[in-house]
């Protein structure tokens, strides 16, 4: 049964929350909070962090000028409360559904989004980019940034706030801080953070707005009290950001608006310098099974609100996450060089799993890409073995360690890259698209792709073996295809292939999980009388060349088939192939890889049609190639 909204019913922008008497805002909250438990129970998405915003939410749009004074949200997986205060409300039950709102925030989906993220940490850089920008322009709006504790592991919020320090422009930075990552958060800054917290527990209203008061005087007295707000820093040890120069306001409950309205208000109007608030608030607040287990209420699937109990689509195959957790479980039985780490995910990338058997040789690093490629780099130098199991995606942020610090270094660091290819509902911005691309531009790399989960058990077991380079491997989001799994992983021959099904006219060289695709594809070019050879490349590099060879010269279409962006295996493959001169008799290849644009978020099965990475389109790219029609239904790619 749907919440009963009076007030939020009233509310269609952030302009009627701020023409409400005061006396009713407290409820407006407590509708909301209702609001977004249930529409996330129906489309599934990001839960725990934005019920631990609501009272934040409310406050912040209540006290600035929204959209003038700008909202940034670091991730943007907390922003469901932003999105139904700002005009979203009618959309929010298409939340990440093909079509529907995004589930981060995104400029182009409201003035109120006028940053978009998804990965963390870079709220304060951009807030500090536009509060220079309003500075270097004469205007006069606020600029307030959003970041979570776990975020505040990350190197890029320390650059942004060293930056913001010296530059001393108009900023707020609203550290909220729930004690929670997606996992416990680790570290030494959480520690710190906690630390804080419990020295000055929560301050009272009385004593916080005096030191806000302090802080923030009428213009003649400022030099006088920045002595003494100095000082007093240096009595009270200060803290790491008023060392960084930042105003420390704080602790605040974040889930009492008698508290946050005032102090909000008075930082609001404050015109001197950065200001960091430090609220504190629970992940999940306000709905029990999610403030009982943050970790399982941060992402969901649809649920029942009564009980919190998850549809979880049934299925007879292992994840490939979880397959590759037990393989390198079971290489690091044998082998105790092994060690692996991850930058703050241990259940999404199965290493919790690894991490229970083997505590003293797993390290979360906390959300620090960068850190995890080096660290393991170093890790390396010493003649260990690590795994550094990121997504695809993420690996993105730490490109240059993995040029500079393991591949011109031919360190032999594991990379584990889940989530290659496209991932549903988080969209763009998660897809596993270059990873392709951004390795198999570096020498020396070894790069495998595993069609299925019994391929990903030998890939382990390669990657275990290979110790004299770097070295990747690629597996999807979600569930295998059911294949039976070996006992343990066996190396597989370095750069070599193998040969599925053999026909004569077409060859579809696969990489990576689409190979089932293409055996349906062959199956039905078979039917059509093309007959067709299916094979797997296992390894983008070192490059099978004479498979690739053999198929070349004995086949009159060659396809390669892979879930990468262009510049990826089937460049790897073309320029292969016109270097030896074999493009130069009239064979017709065709690349099929995802298209040159960014895919927003639908069903993965959808994403792969509008792709044209489907059985069907992969038939009627090579009938087209002879010149002959196979007609697609359903999904043309756009
Ligand atoms: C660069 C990057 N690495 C990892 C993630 C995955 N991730 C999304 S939210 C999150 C936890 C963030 O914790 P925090 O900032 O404290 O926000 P909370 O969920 O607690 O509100 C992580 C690790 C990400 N989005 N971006
Ligand atoms: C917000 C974020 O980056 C993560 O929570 C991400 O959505 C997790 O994705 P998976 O569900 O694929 O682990
Ligand atoms: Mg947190």
């Amino acid at each position: 049964m749907k919440p009963v909204t009076p007030l939020l019913d009233s509310i269609h922008s952030p302009a009627d929350l701020r023409r409400l008497p005061a006396s009713d805002v407290k409820q407006v909250a407590d509708e909301l909070r209702a609001e977004t438990i249930d529409a996330v129970s129906t489309t599934g998405g990001h839960l725990g962090a934005g019920l631990g915003v609501v009272e934040l939410t409310v406050a912040l749009h209540r006290v600035f000028d929204t959209p003038r004074d700008k909202l940034i949200w670091d991730v943007g997986h907390q922003a469901y409360p932003h999105k139904i205060l700002t005009g979203r409300r009618d959309r929010i039950r298409t939340l990440r559904q093909g079509g529907g709102l995004s589930g981060f925030t995104r400029r182009s989906e409201s003035e109120y989004d006028p940053f978009g993220a998804a990965h963390s940490s870079t709220s304060i850089s951009a807030g500090l980019g536009m509060a220079v920008a309003r500075d270097l322009k004469g205007d006069d709006f606020r600029v307030v940034a959003v970041i979570g504790d776990g975020a505040m592991s990350a190197g890029m919020a320390y650059e942004a706030m060293n930056n913001a320090g010296a530059l001393r422009s108009r900023l707020v930075v609203i550290l909220n801080d729930n004690d929670m990552s997606i996992a416990p958060p680790v570290g030494a800054m959480s520690a710190y953070l906690s630390r804080l917290i419990s020295s000055r527990s929560y301050r009272s209203l009385r004593h916080l707005m005096r030191d806000v008061t302090k802080v923030f005087p009428k213009p003649v007295a400022r030099a006088a009290k920045r002595a003494e707000e100095y000082a007093r820093g240096f009595v009270t040890g200060g803290t790491l950001f008023e060392e960084l120069g930042f105003y420390y306001v704080g602790p605040i409950d974040g889930h009492n608006l008698d508290h946050l309205l005032p102090v909000l208000e008075n930082v609001r109007d404050a015109d001197d310098g950065p200001v960091l608030v430090h609220v504190v608030t629970q992940k999940g607040k306000g709905y029990g099974p999610a403030e009982a287990a943050p970790d399982k209420y941060h992402g969901v699937t649809r649920f029942d609100v009564i009980t919190g109990t998850q549809t979880k689509p049934k299925s007879n195959a292992p994840s490939y996450t979880g397959v590759f957790g037990q393989a390198l479980i079971q290489e690091a039985e044998a082998d105790d060089r092994i060690v692996a780490v991850t930058a703050a995910m241990p259940t999404g990338t199965g290493l919790d799993k690894f991490a229970q058997r083997f505590p003293s040789r797993t390290f979360d690093v906390g959300i620090a890409e960068q850190h995890a490629v080096t660290f393991a780099a170093g890790m390396a130098t010493e003649g260990f073995k690590p795994f550094c199991a990121i997504y695809s995606t993420f690996l993105q942020r730490a490109y240059d360690q993995v040029v500079h610090d393991v591949a011109i270094q031919h360190l032999p660091v594991r990379f584990a890259i889940d989530r290659a290819g496209l991932v549903g509902a988080d969209g763009a911005t998660h897809a596993g698209a270059f990873d392709i691309a951004y390795l198999g531009c570096l020498p020396g790399m070894v790069l495998m792709a595993a069609a299925d989960e019994a391929e990903l058990v030998h890939m382990v077991a390669t990657a275990a073996a290979l110790d004299d380079r770097p070295s990747a491997f690629r597996y999807p989001r979600g569930d295998g295809v059911g294949v039976e799994l070996p006992a343990r992983g066996v190396p597989l021959a370095l750069g070599k292939g193998r040969v599925l099904r053999e026909g004569t006219t077409i060859a579809i060289l696969s990489y990576g999980t689409r190979l089932q695709e293409c055996l349906v594809a062959a199956e039905t070019l078979g039917g059509m009388g093309l007959s067709t050879t299916v094979a797997d490349a296992r390894f983008a590099k070192p490059l099978d060349t004479d498979l690739v060879e053999q198929l070349a010269r004995n086949h009159a279409v060659v396809l390669t088939v892979e879930e990468g962006a262009e510049g990826g295996f089937g460049s790897i493959v073309l320029h292969h192939l016109a270097r030896s001169g074999l493009l130069d008799q009239g064979l017709k290849i065709r690349p099929l890889t995802l298209p040159d644009r960014f895919q927003d978020h639908e069903k993965p099965e959808l994403q792969y049609a509008e792709a044209a990475l489907s059985a069907q389109h992969i038939v009627a790219t090579a009938a087209a190639a002879l010149g002959l029609d196979a007609p697609i239904t359903g999904v043309v790619r756009a």
